[in-house]
């Protein structure tokens, strides 16, 4: 059988650990590294955008600018998680183009009820997670632009509300299209920020 045949040319020859700046090839160190770089970029000022395609791929740059030459660049390959195959990359652009103008023509979600705003955004997140336009730090990205489009939306979250696991567990029903538990999910986030 021939399924994992094909190499992966953001990986070091005949292992799944991804090319990075630093030239680690044992993936608990890569992990380590870059969990700390990111860390340490997120807490610098996050570079300004309007909420466009652009911006979020340069937020995706400036989390993963230390660890991989390609940060802030679409990925050119086939990646799937436990069954979820996000979009193709030859889809990325257009499809990302399509939600981000989505986005612009409902405002960017300002001058909504939270209620409102949490059901939208829901739904944003599980399209955004589906194209996962990036080989790697989709989640991370995601997270952090969320956060800016809801305070600029008027909805700041309470990221300490957040229960990673839950969160995970909703963004992979919605894969499967069922958007009720991400709903949920999000909803706490904006709803704890009120107390
Ligand atoms: N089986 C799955 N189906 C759909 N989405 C998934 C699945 N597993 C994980 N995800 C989502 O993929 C994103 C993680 O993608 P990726 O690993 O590229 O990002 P990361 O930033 O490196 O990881 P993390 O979010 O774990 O820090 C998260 O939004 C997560 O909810």
């Amino acid at each position: 059988m021939f399924y994992d045949a094909v190499p992966d040319p953001y990986c070091y020859a005949g292992t799944t650990v991804l090319k990075n700046r630093l030239g680690l090839r044992d993936q608990a160190a890569l992990d380590a590294f870059e969990h700390e770089l990111t860390a340490q970029r997120f807490d610098e000022p996050l570079p300004a955008g309007r909420l466009s395609v652009r911006h979020y791929q340069a937020l995706h740059r400036h989390l993963f600018q230390d660890v991989y030459s390609w940060a802030g660049r679409f990925r050119t390959v086939r990646i799937s998680k436990a069954g979820s195959m996000f979009c193709y990359p030859e889809h990325i652009a257009s499809e990302m183009r399509k939600l981000f103008l989505d986005l612009k023509n409902q405002d960017l979600f300002r001058g909504l009820t939270p209620g409102e705003f949490a059901d939208r955004a829901a739904h944003f997140l599980a399209d955004l997670n589906a194209i996962h336009a990036f080989r790697e730090g989709n989640g991370r990205t995601q997270l952090v632009f969320f956060t800016v489009l809801a305070l600029q939306a008027g909805h700041p979250l309470d990221l300490d509300a957040l229960d990673p696991e839950a969160f995970l567990a909703a963004m992979v029903k919605s894969f499967r299209g069922d958007e009720a538990a991400l709903n949920s999910a999000v909803s706490r986030l904006v709803r704890s920020n009120r107390k």
